[in-house]
């Protein structure tokens, strides 16, 4: 179980005000809302990379106070993808940066399907097999919770299903947190949502009870929830 609560300043100004939820196994979260709502500064604060107030208490332990290499045991970060910079292959970028042991990196790799692929250069990689690699390093770190800042950007509907799929996999075995732009994905992949709003929440809660009326308010459209075999589809009057 994790328990976040978090406050965040850039400054004098106020970023994230008492940002508050929980995350489970299971159950993958959803962090969604408009552009510059926080949703970014959020992963940021809870794996260390910016220092917030409040806690990130994972079973008990509350992991903003721990050390860097200590924190990293429990919490992983997937960050937007970038273009890779550097000529390494792919085993190679999954190992760096981790304390995997050369079965983690295996496993990871057969997992997102980039195994055989392995000493291929990541420079040669589309965006969405780069983002799978991302995902791979992520997973041999071994750790409990896994962050993902907007995984699906830049894919194509093909590669977006195949890496939602994966994370849906994940969230038997981790505590998977991702922040989604696209409400479509959101709603058809996520168990729970959290909705951010200039800093705060605006709404949490089971996926399936998002109304239109919240999106409305937040996103400033007109928005229908509409169920197409079974799944919420979002319409939005153009
Ligand atoms: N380094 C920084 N210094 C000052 N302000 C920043 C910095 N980084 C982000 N901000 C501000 O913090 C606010 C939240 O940004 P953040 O990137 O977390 O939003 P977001 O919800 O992830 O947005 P998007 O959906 O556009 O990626 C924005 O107003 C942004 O301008």
């Amino acid at each position: 179980m994790l328990e976040v609560n978090i406050s965040f300043s850039y400054g004098s100004r106020r970023i994230l005000h008492d940002v508050e939820f929980s995350a489970q196994k299971n159950s993958l979260l959803a962090i969604i809302g408009p552009n510059g709502a926080g949703k970014s500064t959020l992963l940021k604060c809870m794996v260390g990379i910016l220092k917030p107030e409040g806690y990130v208490n994972f079973n008990n332990i509350n992991l903003i106070e721990l050390k860097p290499k200590e924190r990293a045991k429990f919490i992983t970060y997937v960050p937007q993808t970038s273009v890779p910079e550097f000529a390494f292959t792919i085993e190679e970028f999954v190992e760096m940066g981790t304390y995997a042991t050369r079965g983690d990196i295996k496993e990871a790799l057969r997992k997102v399907g980039m195994w055989e692929r392995r000493k291929e250069f990541v420079t040669n990689l589309s965006g969405g097999e780069y983002q799978l690699v991302l995902i791979a390093r992520a997973l041999a770190q071994g750790s409990e919770v896994i962050l993902l800042d907007e995984p699906t950007s830049h894919l194509d509907i093909n590669h977006a299903l195949l890496v939602m799929n994966l994370l849906k996999d994940i969230k038997e075995e981790k505590i998977v947190i991702a922040v989604m732009h696209d409400l479509n994905l959101a709603l058809q992949y996520s168990d729970e949502i959290i909705l951010l709003n200039k800093g705060k929440v605006e709404w949490k809660g089971n996926t399936k009870d998002l109304k239109p009326e919240v999106l409305e308010r937040v996103y400033s459209v007109k928005a229908k929830i509409l169920k197409v075999e079974n799944k919420p589809i979002v319409l939005v009057e153009i």
